[in-house]
């Protein structure tokens, strides 16, 4: 059964999906690789080794040189890639990992799943809800036993752009190890894990790679890869914190089909700085106020609107005004029953979007105002 999609034809400012949306060549590639295993015609042992579709040479001379690391892989995911180094650093009992205040859920449970307590590394709260390197230093000073550390880059509610160089350095000064999850960072904006700091960094292919899903990164430097990346003793070939083979089929070809255009649009990240921060200004102007880091310096950002709370409470839908109104201008991407609080992203859209988006939230707040 084909089940055509809802939202095709709507304007997009869901951050879970802006910047997952695929390029031609992986439109193309979806479809040419479509089978199961595809990938694994002329398999020799393991993912990263096949050379024909050329993957050996995108995980091992690609991948490093782009995410500024020396080893790379590809995962199933931004969580799967955590999750594979937390595990390989589990192995003491009563381990505990340092991470912002900020952190995905699934930082969390991948903590949770590999054995180790999580001590927060607090936010400033209210407004900006930053990170710092201070705040770091706290939380290791709490801890009894930290094995790893990780910093949100940028977290997936504000967008903030916490300063990893510094919190590398406190992570360095104590021994710990220091994880960049990039979820939101790696194929929208620049990345190299050795000139910004930490250990590891991964990357989400179908969040931030126009790829499908799912599919991730993972980089390290070297000194990690033997603990990380230990091989089994029985298949001697297979990595066994990658299960032996990770993302084997279709998505690999499409994150291989959309690098090109991710190293160019990586370029133009300035202008989706640039963009998102007109938006909020303008978001501004009619009341709805941007939360976390200003200037804001990522596409996602995080909306306070009390004047779209108080039309809620007196709309004959009820907090599901909003979503309603929106689904007729057929703009998707703001969670259903949202008011108060919202986040979007206006990452890739053109500027009469912008213009668009702007403009339907103001007719929707004079209409409900009248
Ligand atoms: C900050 C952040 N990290 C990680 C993830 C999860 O990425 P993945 O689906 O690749 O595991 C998300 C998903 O929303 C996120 O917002």
């Amino acid at each position: 059964m084909f089940y055509p999609r809802q939202t095709k034809e709507f304007i997009n400012i869901d951050p879970l999906q802006t910047g997952g949306r695929l390029s031609e060549e992986a439109k193309k590639a979806l479809v040419e690789w479509g089978d199961g295993y595809s990938v694994c015609d002329f398999c020799t042992g393991t993912l990263d080794s096949i050379k024909t579709p050329p993957i050996y040479k995108f995980v091992h001379e690609i991948l490093p040189e782009f995410l500024g690391c020396d080893v790379a892989r590809i995962t199933n995911g931004a969580r799967e890639g955590k999750f594979a180094i937390m595990h390989a650093f589990s192995g003491c009992k009563g381990g505990e990992i340092i991470m912002d205040e900020n952190a995905h859920y699934s930082s969390y449970v991948s903590a949770e799943r590999a054995g180790l307590k999580v001590i927060f590394a607090k936010n400033s709260g209210y407004p900006e809800y930053i990170v710092t390197a201070d705040d770091y230093e706290t939380a290791i000073d709490s801890a009894k036993n930290p094995v790893l550390a990780l910093v949100t880059y940028p977290d997936g509610n504000y967008g903030n752009l916490p300063n990893i160089k510094r919190i590398a350095k406190v992570c360095e000064s104590n021994s710990i190890p220091l994880i960049v999850n990039g979820a939101y960072a790696i194929g929208r904006m620049d990345f190299k894990l050795k000139r910004m700091g930490g250990d590891f960094i991964v990357g989400s292919g179908h969040k931030s790679m126009a790829s499908a899903g799912p599919v991730g990164v993972l980089g390290m430097k070297e000194d990690y890869a033997d603990i990380v990346l230990k091989k089994s003793e029985k298949f001697k070939v297979k990595e066994i914190e990658m299960l032996g083979c990770t993302a084997r089929g279709v998505v690999v070809m499409t994150l291989i089909a959309s690098f090109p255009h991710i190293v160019e649009r990586i370029k133009r990240w300035d202008e989706e700085v640039r963009k998102a921060r007109y938006f909020a200004e303008r978001f501004e102007e009619l009341g709805i106020i941007q939360l976390g880091e200003k200037p804001h310096n990522h596409d996602l950002m995080f909306f306070e609107s009390k004047v779209l709370y108080e039309i809620s409470k007196k709309a004959k839908s009820g907090r599901f005004f909003l979503y309603k109104e929106l689904k007729k201008k057929k703009i998707h991407g703001i969670k259903p029953g949202l008011t108060k609080h919202f986040k979007l992203s206006t990452y890739m859209l053109s500027e009469e979007e912008i213009e668009y988006i702007i403009r339907a939230f103001e007719e929707i707040i004079e209409k409900y105002s009248g």
